[in-house]
């Protein structure tokens, strides 16, 4: 458990407490439920206790003073948590005026390498707004000790803090608060107290409510499921009997995508990235698909869906857009972080991007450990960096010569994005660029319009031939040289 115990510091910019207390209010009946698309979690599906193991060691953490801080109950809090899960519901519905409570840890192993007070609080007020009718009206930074998810006050503090009376919740930006700290703080505040894994879980937790059949069936599960067959049924105006198979193949099936991996027809690239970062502009950018929808909030996308796009050769590749990923949230207790992780580790290429903000150092720490727990086979972790927004940073040049720079909303930078793109899928999914010598008369040049991707013909009307530059895979290609074994590659 870590304590809090020096006094509030209250920033030029932070609201004046007042003295006073009120008795803890009833919790509302209603859950609050954004009004967006959707994704499930299954609460029976506790598997870990949040990220990289950032829980307190069994015997209990030391202070620097020596002093032992209060030991816990493991097995206890556990069930409580997860009663805490099961709960419903998990916010209060109705307009919420919220007074944002900031522990700010100034030394020691915890301290914050890559961030600022001020950053983490202006995003944790983005995580409040993201809740329909939640406000932030009043902010606190609260210098803190020692940086465990489990808060004790001390008296001190409490004594300190004092909510104005139109406040109507705590929002304490921290990872996860112990339920006996969380009764504690409630009792001496008098409204309730949140944290950010409450808040991230209930909008994805009333998105997966608003999935489920009225009756009650079973949960529709996050997969790209609708979305792939809407692309699949553009790209079945080119290849129109093998797509009609993959979605025969698909209808059986749902997790086509991770199964059929290595017989896939069409390359996958996932987009990941912290949340906001511009994985769905660069989307749209990419695909000039107008039913993608980019918003400026954090957690516009719920749900993983798919997106047909292009690449120079004319290769048709499916573009995933993903959930993105928010820091000091245990990833790996939300289904639908789950979900885009399986499904990141089911395509053929991996891009991250990357918001040059200046908070980018600490997004990059938190999508690379999120993407560590993946086991990820090792050539997807070979992911292509993308740095976008960068219109927003006058002059900016990555520093790492690997990464692409671009703008998703103003298109700069695309076309370069676009070729490395190509080079990275044609690597990854063994496909190569060659230009086979074929007969008129015979069936090679239909088969390649059906089984490859055909980006030239150079017909030599004297030798009843044509020269086709092809963009084929491996397999393929071997099949071509049975079928045809006349034909020659030039
Ligand atoms: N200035 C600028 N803004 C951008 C750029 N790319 C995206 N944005 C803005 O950033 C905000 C977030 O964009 P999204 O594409 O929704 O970001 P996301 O990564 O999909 O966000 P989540 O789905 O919430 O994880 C939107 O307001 C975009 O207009 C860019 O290149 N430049
Ligand atoms: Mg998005």
């Amino acid at each position: 458990m870590w304590a809090l115990r020096a006094a509030i510091r209250p920033a030029a910019w932070l609201s004046r407490v007042v003295l006073g207390r009120r008795a803890p209010r009833p919790a509302p009946p209603l859950l609050v439920c954004p009004e967006r698309a959707f994704a499930a979690f299954d609460p029976g599906d506790l598997k870990g206790r949040g990220d990289g193991g950032r829980g307190p060691p069994a015997d209990g953490p030391r202070s620097r003073t020596g002093e032992v801080e209060e030991p816990e109950d493991a097995e206890d809090e556990e069930e409580e948590e997860e009663e805490l899960l099961r709960r419903d519901p998990l916010l209060p519905v109705g307009t919420q005026r919220v007074c944002l409570v900031h522990p700010e840890v100034k030394w020691g192993p915890g301290k914050p390498q890559l961030t600022r007070a001020d950053r983490q609080v202006a995003e944790a007020e983005s995580l409040v707004h993201t809740l329909d009718r939640w406000s932030v009206v009043e902010r606190m930074v609260v210098p803190a000790r020692t940086p465990r998810r489990k808060v004790a006050f001390g008296r001190g503090t409490l004594q300190k803090i004092r909510v104005l009376p139109e406040i109507t919740a705590v929002f304490l930006n921290v990872e996860r608060m112990a339920p006996p700290t969380k009764k504690e703080l409630e009792a001496a505040w008098g409204v309730q107290v949140f944290d950010r894994f409450t808040v991230v879980l209930s909008i994805f937790r009333c998105n997966a409510r608003r999935r489920r059949p009225a009756a009650g069936g079973s949960p529709c599960w996050v997969f790209v499921g609708e979305s792939l067959v809407q692309v699949q049924r553009r790209l079945l105006k080119d290849k129109e009997l093998k797509i009609r198979k993959a979605l025969d193949r698909l209808r059986e099936k749902r997790r086509l995508l991770g199964r059929q991996r290595r017989r896939r027809e069409f390359p996958v690239v996932s987009m990941v990235g912290y949340t906001n970062c511009g994985k769905t502009t660069l989307i749209k950018a990419l695909t000039g698909d107008d039913a993608v929808r980019p918003q400026d909030r954090l957690f516009a996308t719920l749900d993983v869906t798919a997106h047909a796009g292009w690449l120079p050769s004319r290769v048709a590749v499916i573009y995933m857009d993903t959930v993105g990923f928010l820091s000091q949230l245990p990833h790996s207790l939300i289904e639908s972080f789950s979900a885009t992780l399986e499904d990141v580790a089911h395509s053929d290429l991996v891009v991250h991007v990357r918001d040059v903000s200046p908070e980018t150092e600490l997004q990059k720490a938190t999508v690379l450990a999120a993407l560590r727990g993946l086991r990820l086979p090792p050539p997807l972790l070979d992911s292509v960096e993308v740095h976008n927004k960068v219109d927003l940073v006058p002059g900016y040049s990555p520093s790492g010569s690997q990464a692409v720079a671009v703008s998703a909303l103003l298109g700069h930078g695309l076309p370069e994005l676009r070729a490395r793109l190509e080079d990275a899928v044609l690597r990854a999914t063994g496909r190569q660029v060659l230009t086979l010598r074929v007969r008129l008369a015979g069936a090679q040049l239909s088969w390649l319009h059906q089984e490859a991707t055909v980006q030239d013909v150079d017909v030599i009307p004297e030798a009843g031939a044509a020269d086709v530059r092809v963009v084929i895979s491996s397999s393929a290609y071997s099949r071509f040289r049975k079928l045809f074994p006349e034909s020659a590659s030039q």
